[in-house]
């Protein structure tokens, strides 16, 4: 027969509950064992889903308290001394590498987060030393909590990061020259004994994730397949059998490191992505080997296809047999909210559309049954599949004729702005009249609990809309007198009415619908709603130029407006499969030019559109399709923002800096002023700028805002130095790496201070000099 699998299973829980519970835990509300209990609830209530809707292959230690990857970190011993030293309790030592700890006289910061291949996820990254070895934990993780599903009477399949993803997703310790891949050999023994004890706790198979298979990968890594599965498969009968699996992307580029893999017992490879790789991969792989088809999307909430998913299955059958296949998610369901039963107020005709993880898996279920069985043993819900499909391509909502028009009537005049950049900066200079090293931030202040709770009564309407609209000014008002206090050169408004910078933006446009329960891991405990597009977006109204015309109104400084750009709202959205992405991000573009031209005319002359996005949708593997996505994203970002005068300032921000290899986009956005995250990164990184004589004007992080540890006036000052040996006094604005929404008062307070007083001191230091 066809089995299901599922890669993985979003971990929140139906009402966030993991959220909540970390998140007590941390503010000492609860006790550890608490907490424990709460993850071991959850995992519980997980696996007895899967089971419940029919799924054969049900994952384990895809569960994580607060990334998967850190959980591997800790699981093999690769702990930087700084976190080992504090002997603190081995979770609060796990929290302490993934979000700081600055308690009891222990003050360490967080290890570096960085962005899960082109998701919205951010793993921990593993850093390694010159002298890194690894020793598997005492009770590893993926062994405890197969146990403990087997006592709930569920035999699952243990999902464990690969070992050559692991060491290719890390990077040497700062001041340390190791190249994680060298460290193979020490790596493995660790690995086989992990799954050594996963065979004697009873584990059949296990699922090793590789996802780094998508990318073009150094020879060094690539050559690192061979010696990993020779140990980690085959002729070894103390472990588990091994399915490898891959998504996000097709293999078919690194088909040379398969002959290496025969003696694995299967390769998952994901056909949503990449439905072309099929054939292919099947000619390629060994003869006995099975072939895991990812055909339900892990990445998006669309109802899955029955008959393109049981065609594409049917197609590996034909050529494999039932018993070579397995019909799976096209990766874990991570990246998909728990379940649409939460949705009570999604209009039915589009909610008729759209399936979450929980309905994922009763979708996997179906899809094995019609092709171990044959389709009529399924025939009703295959039936109600294609009317939905059918209703949805034919639904008035995705179509809106006016739309198209607007599009087939741009051109290429659209996206440049009146004049370059040398007389937009004397018109600006005139208008604006800033000092050097200008102050800034980065839109958002603290999103206080009071926030979150008055919005959370405006939303179930317990308050009105006039008592919700002057708790905002009130706000605006307090945000701004602080400004005035610190002393910022230009201010914001606070982004105090934003729920989400993409989720705001996508309940007040056409074409998108939104949910209320639909949240998504992003980091640790942080969770978004990705709004939906559903269908062709336009602007109804004006959509932040109520409370940025307030802001400026009671302001004595320039008001930055504050939009999410077109790439990013598409990207932190769940998009249409229905039409290519450029089209949605030209849709977008124009929506969000109108909005600036709005802005414009409603006295806001500083506009910064955010496009933190746009690196993540860079596709994986260089070549063509990048320069083909960098192509479109930089024109609609233009397309929306080139609309005003030249005396209109506009702004950009991107808070994943790593600009090195498609620098020559982000200069072709023409944005005035750039403000980008640097304080985590070496200074080196600028380089860039110089090498490539950038001309326009940048504000890089001069501290980080994940951690609420105060930067001192010092060490401010120390990083605008360094700053200054790669840029232009007059080139740099001085701001922080990035929005300030996740933070407290107290030390956002006293941040900004230092970091104003360090600006001023260069300002006079610049004043003499010249
Ligand atoms: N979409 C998106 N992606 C992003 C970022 C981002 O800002 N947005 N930033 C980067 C880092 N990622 C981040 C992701 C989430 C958050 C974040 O702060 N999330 C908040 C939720 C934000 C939100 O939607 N808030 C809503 C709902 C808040 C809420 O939980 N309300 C309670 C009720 C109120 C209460 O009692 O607290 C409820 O619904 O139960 C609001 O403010 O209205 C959280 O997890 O806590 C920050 C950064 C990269 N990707
Ligand atoms: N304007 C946004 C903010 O300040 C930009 C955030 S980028 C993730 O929150
Ligand atoms: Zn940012």
């Amino acid at each position: 027969m066809v089995q299901s699998a599922v890669l993985g299973f979003p971990r929140m829980g139906r009402d966030r509950d993991l959220k909540k519970a970390n998140e007590a835990y941390w503010a000492g509300k609860i006790s550890r064992d608490n907490l424990l209990a709460e993850g071991k609830r959850l995992r519980l209530e997980h696996w007895k889903l899967q089971k419940d809707a029919g799924v054969d292959i049900i994952p384990s230690n895809d569960f994580a308290y607060y990334d998967h990857v850190l959980d591997h970190i800790q699981m093999f011993n690769a702990i930087p001394a700084k976190y080992s030293e504090t002997k603190l309790e081995p979770i609060d030592e796990y929290f302490a590498m993934g979000r700081g700890h600055q308690k009891d006289g222990v003050d360490v910061p967080s290890l570096e987060m960085v962005k899960w291949f082109d998701s919205n996820y951010h793993y921990v990254k593993p850093t390694f030393q010159d002298g890194q070895t690894f020793k598997l934990a005492s009770n590893p993780k993926p062994v405890v909590e197969f146990k403990e599903a087997k006592d709930a009477g569920i035999t699952t399949r243990p999902v464990i990061l690969g070992p050559v993803s692991f060491l290719a997703l890390g990077k040497a310790d700062r001041d340390q020259s190791v190249n994680p891949i060298s460290l193979l050999d020490k790596l493995l023994p660790v690995y086989v004994e992990l799954l050594e004890q996963l065979k004697n706790a009873g584990a059949e198979t296990v699922q090793i994730d590789e996802p780094v298979l998508v990318f073009d990968l150094p020879l060094k890594v690539k050559n690192a397949f061979k010696p990993a599965y020779e140990k980690l498969s085959g002729s070894n009968t103390s472990i588990p059998k091994v399915i490898l699996a891959t998504y996000f992307g097709d293999i078919v580029h690194n088909f040379d490191v398969l002959p290496n893999l025969q003696s694995l017992y299967g390769i998952h490879i994901d056909l949503v992505r990449n439905p072309e790789q099929l054939s292919s991969v099947m000619g390629q792989i060994g003869s006995q080997q099975i072939l895991s088809c990812g055909v339900v999307d892990g990445r998006n909430i669309w109802k899955t296809n029955f008959k393109k998913a049981i065609e594409l299955a049917e197609t590996a059958i034909q050529q494999l047999g039932k018993e070579r296949v397995i019909v799976a998610t096209s990766s874990s369901l991570l990246h998909t909210p728990h379940t649409l039963e939460s949705e009570k107020k999604l209009d039915p005709e589009v909610a008729d559309w759209f399936s979450f993880a929980a309905e994922k898996c009763k979708e996997i279920a179906i899809i094995a049954k019609a092709v171990t069985d044959g389709p009529a043993t399924v025939r009703d819900q295959i039936e109600a599949n294609a009317k939905s499909m059918q209703a949805r391509a034919s639904s008035k909502r995705t179509n809106n004729p006016q739309v198209k028009d607007r599009q087939s009537k741009v051109t290429d005049e659209m996206h440049n702005r009146q004049s370059p950049f040398p007389e937009r900066l004397a018109a600006q200079k005139q208008h604006l009249s800033l000092p050097i090293f200008p102050t800034t931030t980065i839109g958002s202040f603290p999103q206080t609990k009071e926030i979150r709770i008055q919005r959370n009564k405006f939303t179930k309407g317990d308050i009105t809309a006039e008592e919700y609209e002057k708790f905002i000014e009130k706000e605006i008002q307090d945000v701004i007198k602080i400004q005035e206090e610190l002393d910022l050169d230009v201010f914001v408004h606070g982004e105090p009415e934003r729920n989400d910078m993409v989720q705001y933006f996508g309940e007040r446009l056409e074409g998108y619908v939104f949910t209320t329960h639909a949240w998504v891991q992003s980091y640790g405990s942080r969770c978004v709603r990705p709004p939906i597009i559903v269908g062709d977006i336009s602007r109804p109204k004006a959509m932040t130029v109520k409370e940025s015309k307030y802001a400026a109104s009671i302001s004595k400084k320039p008001m930055k407006g504050m939009l999410t750009g077109p790439i990013t709202c598409l990207r932190w959205s769940f998009p249409r499969d229905d039409v290519h992405q450029s089209v949605q991000a030209q849709q977008l573009a124009l929506a969000l030019r109108d909005e600036v031209v709005d802005l414009e005319a409603a006295g806001i002359y500083v506009i910064q559109v955010d496009e933190p996005a746009l690196r993540e949708g860079l596709p994986l593997r260089a070549g063509t399709e990048r320069e083909k996505y960098l192509s479109w994203a930089v024109d609609s970002f233009k397309l929306s923002t080139a609309g005003v005068k030249n005396s209109t300032q506009i702004h950009s921000h991107f808070c994943y800096s790593e600009f090195q290899d498609f620098f020559h986009a982000i200069a072709a956005l023409d944005a005035d002023v750039l403000s980008i995250e640097n304080s985590k990164s070496d200074a080196k990184l600028l380089k860039v700028f110089v090498d490539q004589a950038y001309p326009r004007h940048i504000g890089p992080g001069v501290y980080d805002i994940h951690s609420p540890r105060v930067p001192s006036e010092q060490e401010i000052k120390d990083r605008i130095e360094e700053m200054l040996q790669y840029l232009k006094p007059d080139q740099l604005w001085i701001n922080p790496d990035c929005g300030l929404k996740t933070r407290q008062w107290k030390e956002t307070k006293a941040a900004l201070t230092n970091m104003v007083n360090a600006a001023k001191f260069y300002r006079e230091k610049y004043a003499k000099s010249t």
